[in-house]
């Protein structure tokens, strides 16, 4: 019998729940004539090219250039260089965030109660993110806490909010691809492969930066809800808060 190519790369088999999410998500979007299906075979990738106006680029600029922390990990890494940049968590409820959060949502067809609060990451120059697969590990400690968290990452959306005079692509070494920052393009892709088991082929590297400073944003969408008791709580302005979510 041939050797599945992902073993010991995935904990996690098939899956109908999250196969039907990767159904659902990829014929809404080969359905949209804004959004391209990317040129690879090995994972169900697109791309929505001035997805975010500059406008909302450069408010995002700001809200992460406000609030950063360093990045962290899930996992322990033994390499000090694997995740340099830094990380905002932007504020789910500001009337910023919740229209560009619902416009990602709406585009995927997945409920934004699914999805992780949006992320900013920004990097300097040298700055990377080493490569990674965005869904969980089910052998890993933290396994059992994302379980009830909304479980498995399915499908991710990340992007750029301006162009990198040099370095900072995104590449996937077994898909075969690379994105080059570009203000504005959203580049969107399901972690699943058509069965629901993680795809090992998603493996991707944020490259260091060579000139400039790159910023994103990346939304992780879950299986299953990710906000529980969604109420929102209406103030004058805006929506406040809603329990249960950071
Ligand atoms: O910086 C990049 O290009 C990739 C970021 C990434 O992989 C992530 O945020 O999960
Ligand atoms: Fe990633």
């Amino acid at each position: 019998m041939s050797k599945n190519k992902n073993e010991g790369r995935v904990s996690g088999g098939p899956s109908p729940v999250r196969a039907r999410i990767g159904r659902d998500v990829s014929s809404r979007l080969e359905a949209n004539p804004d959004v391209r299906r990317a040129k690879t075979d090995a994972a169900q990738m697109y791309t929505c090219p001035d997805f975010l106006s500059a406008d909302e680029c450069d408010t995002l600029i700001e809200l992460i250039d406000s609030n950063s922390r360093p990045s962290t990990l899930l996992a322990v890494s033994q390499d000090p260089d694997y995740r340099t940049s830094h990380s905002s968590d932007l504020h789910r409820w500001s009337e910023e965030i919740l229209t560009i959060d619902r416009r990602i949502a709406d585009l995927l067809g997945i409920p934004e109660e699914n999805a992780e609060t949006l992320q900013g990451q920004r990097y300097a120059v040298n700055q990377q993110f080493r490569a990674h697969c965005d869904y969980f590990q089910e052998s890993s400690d933290y396994w059992p806490k994302m379980k009830e968290t909304g479980g498995q990452r399915t499908w991710t959306a990340m992007a750029y909010l301006n162009d990198v005079p040099e370095g900072g692509a995104t590449w996937f070494p077994r898909a075969g691809i690379r994105f080059k920052p570009k203000r504005g393009l959203l580049v969107v892709w399901n972690n699943m492969t058509p069965d629901g088991t993680p795809n090992y082929d998603t493996l991707h590297e944020g490259m260091r930066v060579l000139e400039g400073t790159k910023y994103i944003v990346t939304k992780w969408f879950r299986e299953g809800q990710w906000i529980k008791d969604y109420i929102q709580t209406y103030v004058a302005g805006g929506i406040e808060n809603a329990p249960g979510t950071d």
